[in-house]
Parts: structure tokens; sequence; C-alpha cells
């Protein structure tokens, strides 16, 4: 193990403060910062941690601070405890010109008045640092960097900072790994190690195993920092994918299709290793009341909802009145935020799956209950639907098409075709395009017409589900009340 990964310091007294203006200004405008349109107040400091990056001359704190953003008071509720982020703060006295976009500001006083801070991550030192820590399964101050011992690391992989816009931050290594540094953390087991762990021990291999992660320990609760996987090289994702062959004119059912079975077969995995439960009616009655609530929250916030909030309802309540006359449905854990974007496809043609961390938004514990596999289709089917509103001129029928193919593709591996269970569909498609208009509204306002048109069509379906979507053909029968996987 190398000297500079295992020395580490007690960062300066006042160093929080120092950084706290920047801060201030910096955090709100970065993608991954979740409190989006309420001021942030102030900082405290979860952990510090000073690491010692070969070469000198480079300052650099690993820090979990919480964002402090007071909300409305609302009556009866519990006082939401603030976010908690992850950040790589690098400090040098000028930044070359290619950390420009790394910047966070210059620091007027405290313990590093004159300096210039960044994002660490935008600098390899600071990266390659995290991935020999990686390598040789450090413990730095409070941080433990644990790895699968089966998978080889090398050293010296050259790493780059992944640019797309994304909830966390990612560095690729060599295009051998990627590093991805989750930004707000929570407390718990985080499903984007546990899953894809999981799935690695069950030999499913729709998802990169993942090789090392970054954990901390912190006043008896446990943190997942960062995963290291390995990197699907030259992979395009299936967003990526779908817009080229929409502007192409060309069909993506087949890729669909095969989408629909990367996908079956994460799901027969995931309930073959982790536990599956039964949902009668109360516990069916409780997911029905989420939705409403999802739906009711969602409303208020988004205006525009209000004329489809009877019809919406209707979906919900569909469900749980086939609960009432006696059905059940099987819940098992399942990916949890699936569109076009999570699926990576290689040259080769070989799908991927990728993050499982679910919706960000929601608590661990909620992201980690078992859930109809259903509510995953549903996410890939909105997801079809957002590619054909970008084509121009739109292309009658694609989204349909793929729709049909991917739950064929789904049927022929799981040997349970979605659409034989529209009343369930139909509910989780709803409860996903209601999210999509809040998400749309917070995040893309321009966008919010694509699941504006959806929540017209699904507060219009009634009594005819999912119409949009051609029955299943002969080869997989429909049978309402089979078993799900
Ligand atoms: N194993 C991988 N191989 C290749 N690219 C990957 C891999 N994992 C992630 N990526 C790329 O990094 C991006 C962000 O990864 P993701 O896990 O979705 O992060 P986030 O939770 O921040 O959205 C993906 O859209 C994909 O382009
Ligand atoms: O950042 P994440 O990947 O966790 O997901 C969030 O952002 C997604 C957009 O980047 C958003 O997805 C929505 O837009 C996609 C097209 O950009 C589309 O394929 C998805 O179907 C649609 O839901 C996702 O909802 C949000 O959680």
């Amino acid at each position: 193990m190398s000297e500079a990964v295992t020395r580490t310091l007690t960062p300066p007294p006042g160093l929080l403060g120092s950084l706290d203006p920047l801060l201030r200004e910096w955090l709100p405008r970065q993608r991954w910062f979740a409190g989006k349109g309420r001021p942030v107040t102030g900082f405290s400091l979860v952990a510090a941690t000073e690491l010692l990056p070969p070469g000198g001359k480079l300052g650099l704190y690993h820090l979990l601070v919480r964002a402090h953003q007071p909300l409305a008071p609302v009556p009866g509720a519990p006082e939401q405890p603030a976010d908690c982020y992850q950040l790589l703060i690098g400090e040098r006295e000028a930044l070359p010109p290619r950390l420009a976009p790394a910047l966070i500001g210059h620091v007027a006083e405290g313990p590093l008045a004159g300096r210039t801070v960044y994002d660490a991550l935008h600098d390899p030192r600071p990266t390659e640092l995290l991935l020999e820590a990686l390598r040789t399964g450090a413990r730095i101050g409070g941080l433990r960097f644990e790895r699968d011992g089966s998978q080889r690391i090398r050293s010296g992989l050259v790493p780059r900072l992944v640019t797309s816009e994304q909830s966390n931050s990612s560095v690729v290594y060599g295009d051998t790994f990627i590093l991805k540094l989750l930004r707000r953390i929570v407390p718990g087991v985080n499903p984007d190690l546990e899953l894809p762990l999981a799935l690695a021990r069950e030999g499913c291999e729709r998802v990169p195993a993942p090789t090392a992660w970054i954990r901390a320990e912190l006043a008896g609760e446990s943190y997942v920092l960062g995963v290291l996987q390995p990197f699907v090289q030259g992979a395009a994702d299936g967003w990526e994918l779908a817009l080229r062959e929409l502007a192409k004119g060309e069909d993506f059912a087949a890729a669909a299709r095969a989408l629909g079975r990367a996908t079956a077969e994460v799901h027969t995995a995931l309930a073959r290793t982790l536990p599956t439960v039964t949902l009668g009616h109360t516990q069916v009655q409780q997911l029905v009341d989420g939705m409403v609530e999802r739906l009711d929250v969602a409303a208020q916030a988004v205006p525009a909802l209000q004329p489809y909030a009877p019809g919406l309802r209707s979906a919900f309540e569909a469900l749980a009145g086939l609960a009432a006359e006696g059905s059940t449905w099987t819940a098992q854990r399942i990916h949890g935020d699936l569109h076009l974007g999570q699926c990576l496809r290689s040259p080769a043609g070989r799908w991927w799956l990728i993050d499982f961390e679910g919706e960000p938004s929601k608590p661990l514990a909620e992201r980690r209950m078992p859930q109809p596999p259903v509510r995953d289709v549903a996410g890939m089917l909105r997801s079809f639907d957002y590619a054909a509103h970008s084509a121009d001129p739109p292309i009658p029928g694609w989204a349909e098409s793929c729709r049909a193919a991917y739950c064929s593709g789904y049927a022929q591996v799981s040997g349970a075709d979605p659409r034989t269970d529209p009343v369930l569909l139909r509910a989780y498609e709803t409860d996903k395009a209601i999210y999509e208009v809040v998400y749309e509204a917070r995040h893309r306002p321009d966008w919010l017409p694509v699941p504006l048109s959806a929540i017209r069509r699904l507060a219009a379906d009634g009594g005819t589900p999912t119409p949009s979507i051609p029955a299943p053909t002969p080869a997989s029968p429909p049978s309402p009340r089979r078993p799900r996987p």
C-alpha cells in the first residue's frame, strides 16, 4: 500500500466556515444537487478527511457536509434532516486553464485564505489516489476502501471525469473501470451496491459486477460513498441509440425486444436470490394510497395536472378494486428507476443494465422494498414514449411497436407478459408519468409536454388500459391471473 494513500491529516479547524460562502453559490448549480429551488442557508460538517495526493503542492479534502435549507413547516410532519453531500475539494494557489470548469472559488478568509478551491474530481491526481486506495483496500480516516478480491485492478489507469448530466459523479479509469461517487448520501444499505453484488453472486451477466466500493462508518451508521465497476467499452446507452434510429427513420423493435429479455433476466435473477413477497389487499391498498398521495402532491406542485387528476385516480382505484376482489401479486426487488438511459448496449450488441440506486428522491427504505416487477416495465414503456416525442417529424407507431416488442421479449424470458395485467401496468405507468411531470417541471420545463401527453392518454384510458400496446400474440396467451415473475 503506498504511503500517499495511508497517511491522513486532520483538516484545519474552520475549514468549512472558510468554504461556506463559496459552497452556497456553487452547490445549488450542480446537476446532482437535490434541493433545487430552496436557498442554502448554511452547512454543517459530518466528516472531513484530509488526503495527501503524491507530488505535494495540492491540498485535498474529502468532506461530507449537510446543506441546510429551510422548509416551510408542515403541521404534524416530522422535520426533514438536511441532505448530506459528498465533496472532494482540491485547493491550489491558482488553477491551470484545464481545471477552469472545476472552479468553486477563491477563499477570502480562514485557514485557506488566498487559495483557490475546486471540485477535485476534475483533477487526475486526486482521482488516481481514489483508484489506488480501492486497489490496495486502504483505510483513510473514516473512509473504508473495500474490494472483491477475485477481480484484478491494475495500477496506473488514466482517469477522466464523465461530463454527461448525472445524479452523481463518475470517473472512468483507462476505459477499464468506472467509479461512481454518490453525491447525496444516506445511511444504510445502498441498492446501487447491494443489487449488483447480489446479481453477480447469482451469476447474472446483465449487470457489471462491483469490483470495489467506498464506505464510511459514522456515528454507528454505514454509508456507501462510491462503487467501482467494469467499464463497458464503446457502449452507447439506450436513449442515444433510440434517438439515432429515430433520426434515421429506423425501427427499434428488435433492440426493444432484446432489452425486454435482458430486463426479465435481471428480474428472474433478483427473484431467485432476494426475498419475494405476496401482495394482498392490505399491501396493495397501501401501494395505491402512496400513488394517490403522490398524485395529490404532484397536482399541487404542477397545476397543469389538475384537470386530469380524476382520470388518473381511476387508474389507481381500478387496482385497489382488483385487490379488494381477492387478486394478489408477487413483489420482489427490482431496478426501481428503469429507463432507456439506464441500459447500455456494447458494440457486440449485448444489453447491460446499470444504476440500481432507484429514484434518488425516495427514502432508502422505500427504494429497497419488494415491488411488482411491472414497475420497471412501466418505466421502460414510458421511455419509448419519451424517445418517440423527440422525433421530428414523428414516426407513427414507433413507440407502440417498441412497447409491444419490449413486452414480448420480457415474456419470452419470464413467462409472464406484462400486458396480461393491464390494470397493474396502467397504474404503474400512470404513477411514473406523474413522477416525470414533477421531474420535468423542476429540472427541464421544456420537456413537460412529453409526460403531459401520456397523462392525457392515461387519464382517458378508463376501462381500457394501455390501448396503445397491441395485445400479446397467441404465443404468450393472455391469462390475467398467471403468476408474475
Ligand atoms: N459500467 C459502465 N460502463 C460504461 N459506462 C457506464 C457504466 N456505468 C455507467 N456508465 C456511464 O455513466 C453514466 C452515469 O452512470 P449512472 O450509474 O447512471 O449514474 P447516475 O446515478 O449519476 O445517473 C451512464 O449514463 C453511462 O453513460
Ligand atoms: O438521473 P437518473 O437517470 O437517475 O433519472 C432522472 O433523470 C432522467 C432524465 O435524465 C429521467 O428520465 C426521463 O427522461 C428520459 C429522457 O431523458 C426518459 O428516457 C425517461 O423515460 C424519463 O423518465 C428520470 O425520470 C429521472 O429519475
